[in-house]
């Protein structure tokens, strides 16, 4: 028995091709990459180095590629030439190189961190990146997975290796029990909250603790998806029965004999007893309610139930000054109870919350209801999975009953890249990840929720809880 070991370190050490003498700080590893994953914004630089230097793909095999953030949601044309050219160069590229890719209109389509999950791509142990920082989604499979730049787009393109500086571990624990309203995504809107949007930087961090038992592999998805907004350089959860009962049967999934021997290796990868994390930070669940951002950062994040902060109330000066300006841009005033604060439109979708398990969270409130008058709501699905499966459910029949627009699978009205964006200086309640200035075009305000709050807020008007519905 060696020593103890974290999750990330068996993955990580399990990759290392090479110990580069000469790598700058004296600390990077070559580490072999199992999965590559591409989308219209972020690879064709990539492609055009390749071309440069008379390279071509090393293992097409273990790429995969698809349209999301650009694809228009509605039956529409694409209008934006920028977005047309990068939709039409990912399709060249791929064809040129051999690479599978899913155009929209095709079965498998959707937000690139939701479609590879649902197909079985990504498997505990993993290495798994993209050039797109919202890759830490894939770490709730037990995967070591993050965003590239483009220039390690193109190494990972040439060489299916990328160079590393090896990093550091931490581990958020949740204790206690978890309350019947607190959604995942309430938990890691609270962590970052605590910790701040640089709180995790440059570390692995590891979802633990009793406080997070209840989890499905869609809840753990949202939470590994925003590791990123702490900072950290991934998150992950170590696999366990729900992971293996969710993979089972999946079309990449292994089967037969390789399917006992895959579990056999999987088991062996979470902590170790005794394995040391270079920083801890705990959480009490039980505590805890649905939270909302009232800022520009998604640490900007207080309880639904609670008031708008006050500057004066940061420490550090930082800090205060941040809340000032983020104030400001929101159009806030301290002191105003976040259940007073009217919204325009509301969002349910992205690859933080566009799952089957998210939609039916929101259309759980929506029954037999109608949105406010006066605010919009668009609901889209991550994936044409996730489109296909809801509407068996019958979940588009609610969202359009209560007056919500339900739209084709993509990022929607998430990066501002495609034809759904915020209007003016509309204030959008959103399930997506990021809320900074101008984030979804204009001088738009963006509150951060779970589809639960999102959806309750469509019915109120102004920002809601579910059980604030009548
Ligand atoms: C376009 C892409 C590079 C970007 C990312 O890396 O996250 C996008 O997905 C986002 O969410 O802002
Ligand atoms: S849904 Fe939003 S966060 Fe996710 S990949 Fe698309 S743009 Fe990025």
């Amino acid at each position: 028995m060696g020593r103890p070991r974290t999750l990330a370190e068996k993955i990580w050490e399990h990759h290392v091709v090479a110990r580069p003498a000469d790598s700058p700080a004296g600390t990077d590893d070559l580490l072999y990459i199992d999965l590559h994953l591409m989308h219209e914004v972020t690879s064709p630089q990539a492609f055009d180095g390749l071309r440069l230097t008379g390279r071509t793909v090393r293992r097409p095999d273990r790429t995969l590629a698809v349209e999301d953030h650009n694809v228009p949601t509605d039956t529409g044309e694409l209008q934006d030439p920028v977005g047309r050219l990068q939709l039409e160069t990912l399709r060249r590229n791929c064809a040129e190189h051999g690479i599978e890719l899913y155009r929209m209109g095709h079965a498998r389509q959707g937000i690139v961190h939701v479609i590879a999950p649902q197909l079985g791509l990504v498997q505990p142990g993993m290495t798994a990146v993209c050039g797109d920082s919202h890759t830490s989604t894939l770490g709730a499979f037990g995967a070591l997975a993050f965003g590239i730049g483009t220039s390690d787009v193109e190494h990972v393109l040439a060489t299916q290796t990328l160079s590393l500086p090896r990093p550091r571990t931490m581990a958020a624990e949740f204790t206690g029990s978890l309350p019947d309203d607190v959604t995942p995504k309430d938990l890691i809107l609270a962590l970052i909250a605590r910790i701040g949007p640089g709180g995790a930087q440059g570390h692995l961090l590891e979802y633990r603790g009793a406080g997070l038992r209840t989890l499905s592999m869609e809840g753990r998805m949202t939470m590994c998806n925003m590791s990123i907004e702490a900072g950290a350089r991934a998150g992950m959860f170590a696999p366990d029965e729900v992971t293996f009962a969710y993979l089972s049967g999946l079309p990449h999934a292994p089967s037969g004999r390789a399917w006992q021997d895959a579990l056999a290796h999987w088991r062996s990868l979470p902590t170790d007893q005794g394995a040391v994390y270079d920083r801890t930070v705990t959480i009490d669940v039980s505590s805890l309610s649905p939270q909302v951002s009232w800022g520009t950062n998604p640490g900007q994040t207080v309880s639904v139930s609670g008031t708008v902060p006050s500057p004066e109330e940061f420490e550090d000066a930082g800090e205060r000054a941040a809340a000032a300006r983020a104030l400001e841009y929101m159009g806030l005033t301290p002191g105003t109870a976040l259940r007073d604060v009217a919204v325009d439109a509301v969002f349910v979708g992205s690859c933080t919350n566009g799952r089957l398990e998210d939609l039916r969270a929101a259309a759980d409130v929506l029954h037999g209801r109608r949105l406010a008058d006066g605010t919009r709501m668009l609901v889209v699905p991550g994936s044409a999975e996730v489109r296909l499966r809801a509407e068996e459910e019958g979940l588009d029949q609610v969202f359009k009953a209560a007056g919500a627009e339900w739209r084709l699978p993509g990022c929607s009205m998430c990066p501002g890249l495609n034809p759904d964006r915020a209007r003016g200086q509309e204030r959008v309640a959103t399930t997506s990840n990021r809320n900074f200035e101008g984030r979804l075009g204009g001088r738009s305000r963006v509150h951060l929720v779970s589809p639960a709050v999102a959806a309750a807020t469509a019915v109120a008007g102004r920002l809601a809880t579910p059980k604030d519905l009548t």
